[in-house]
C-alpha cells in the first residue's frame, strides 16, 4: 500500500510487541501444552513452535495443510527470517494458524476440531457474572466486554488498574442513525468469547428488538484464533447464559431471518481490510452499518501502522467500503483519531496509556 505509515513490527525491545513474542505466546503455549492429553509428537510441535517463534526463523506450513499453497503466497517473503522482523499483525496471525497446525486441528484424528483454547474460554466464564444493562449503556457494555481477551490476559504482565475512559467518542453520531425503527441492515463483527460476545447479543437483540436493526449479522471466525475471538460454539454457549427472553428473541429473530452468524476464511488471514476480498468488501458495502469489535479488527481496519494518532480516523478509514464504526479498547500501538489535547495529556501521565486496556475508543465514519 503506498502512502500510508510503516508497519509494526516487533523487533524492537522494549517495544509492546517485542513483549507478545518473547513472554506472551511462549507462556501461552506451555499452558495449552500442559491442559490437554496430547501425546509426545503434539507436546513436541507445541514446543518447537515456541523455539522457532523465539529464537528460531519462520517456516512454511507442512505440504499436507490443506491451506499450504495460500500460506506458502502470503509468506513468501518472511519465510527463513527471525519472526518479530515481520509485520506484527502479519506474524501474529500466522501463529495462530500454525498452533492449530500444530494441535492438529484440521487432521482427521482425536484433536481434529477440538478447540484449543477452550480450557481458557471455559475456566474465563466460570468467573461470569451477568448484570443487567439497557438501553445505550449496551453499546458501553460491548465496547468494555472487549476487555475480555484471553490472549491478552495470558500476557499476565497488566496493570491491575480500571478502565480509565474514552480516548475518542463519536457514540452520539452512532445512536443518531441507530434511532427507533430506522430499520438498518447490519454486520457486527465480533472478536472475543466469553462476556464480550455475551455483550455483543444483548446490544444486537435491542437493536432488533427496537427496529433500529431490520436485520443484523454476526461475522464470527471460521476457526479458533488470537486465544479467545468467538466461533459458533461460543455464540451457543452465550446463548445459554443470556436471560432467557434475550435469548428466546434471537432464537425467532434467526428463526424469522433477522439475525444470522456469518463467517470468512479472510478473518483468520494476515492483512488488514484494505486487503478484503471482492466479496467481504461487497458484505460491507451493503450493510447500512458496520461495527466492528476490539483491537484486533482496528488494528485491520485502519492498518498496524505507525500513524501519527492526531490523523483523523475518517482520513484512516476512508477506503472502509460502507459506514463504519469500530469498539475497541486499547490493547496494541495503532492508533488515530486523537485531538492533540487528549494526546497530550495521556502522554503527560507517563502511563502505557496505549496498550494495557485502561482506555477505550468509538470511532466512526458514517458517510458512504
Ligand atoms: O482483538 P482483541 O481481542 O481486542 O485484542 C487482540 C490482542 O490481544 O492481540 C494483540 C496482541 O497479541 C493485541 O492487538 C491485542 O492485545
Amino acid at each position: 500500500m503506498t502512502g500510508l505509515p510503516p508497519e509494526i513490527r516487533s523487533n524492537v525491545p522494549g517495544t509492546y510487541p517485542y513483549g507478545v513474542w518473547r513472554r506472551r505466546h511462549p507462556r501461552l503455549l506451555a499452558q495449552i501444552r500442559d491442559a490437554h492429553l496430547y501425546p509426545p509428537a503434539i507436546r513436541d510441535a507445541i514446543d518447537a513452535l515456541s523455539d522457532e517463534t523465539t529464537d528460531g526463523v519462520m517456516t512454511p506450513l507442512p505440504r499436507t495443510a490443506h491451506d499450504h499453497a495460500t500460506w506458502n503466497g502470503w509468506g513468501r517473503e518472511h519465510f527463513g527470517a527471525p519472526w518479530p522482523d515481520a509485520p506484527f499483525l502479519w506474524a501474529e496471525a500466522y501463529f495462530y494458524r500454525r498452533l492449530l497446525e500444530a494441535v492438529e486441528y484440521f487432521r482427521p484424528g482425536p484433536w481434529a476440531g477440538v478447540d484449543p483454547f477452550d480450557f481458557l474460554k471455559t475456566e474465563d466464564l466460570e468467573k461470569y457474572a451477568p448484570e443487567h444493562v439497557e438501553g445505550e449503556a449496551l453499546l458501553l457494555a460491548s465496547l468494555w466486554g472487549n476487555l475480555n481477551d484471553l490472549g491478552f490476559k495470558a500476557g499476565a504482565d497488566l496493570p491491575e488498574t480500571a478502565a480509565v475512559g474514552l480516548v475518542a467518542d463519536d457514540s452520539t453520531e452512532v445512536w443518531s442513525i441507530l434511532r427507533p425503527d430506522a430499520g438498518l441492515a447490519l454486520v457486527v463483527v465480533a472478536d472475543n468469547a466469553g462476556a464480550e460476545i455475551i455483550a455483543d447479543l444483548a446490544l444486537i437483540d435491542h437493536l432488533l428488538a427496537t427496529d433500529r436493526a431490520r436485520t443484523v449479522t454476526l461475522h464470527i471466525k471460521p476457526h479458533p484464533t488470537f486465544v479467545s475471538d468467538a466461533v459458533t460454539a461460543d455464540v451457543h454457549t452465550a446463548l445459554r447464559l443470556l436471560p432467557a427472553e434475550v435469548t428466546d428473541r434471537l432464537r425467532a429473530a434467526s428463526a424469522a431471518g433477522r439475525f444470522a452468524l456469518a463467517t470468512h476464511a479472510f478473518y483468520c488471514a494476515p492483512y488488514s481490510y484494505h486487503h478484503a476480498p471482492a466479496d467481504l468488501a461487497a458484505t460491507f458495502a451493503a450493510a447500512d452499518l458496520t461495527i466492528l469489535k476490539g483491537d484486533l479488527n482496528y488494528r485491520r481496519l485502519v492498518g498496524d501502522r505507525h500513524w501519527p494518532a492526531t490523523t483523523p480516523f475518517v482520513t484512516a478509514a476512508a477506503y472502509f467500503p460502507g459506514p463504519v464504526v469500530t469498539l475497541r479498547t486499547l490493547k496494541s500501538d495503532a492508533l488515530v483519531g486523537l485531538t492533540e489535547a487528549t494526546l497530550g495529556a495521556l502522554d503527560a501521565t507517563g502511563e502505557a496509556w496505549r496498550t494495557t486496556a485502561t482506555h477505550a475508543l468509538i470511532q466512526a465514519r458514517l458517510a458512504r
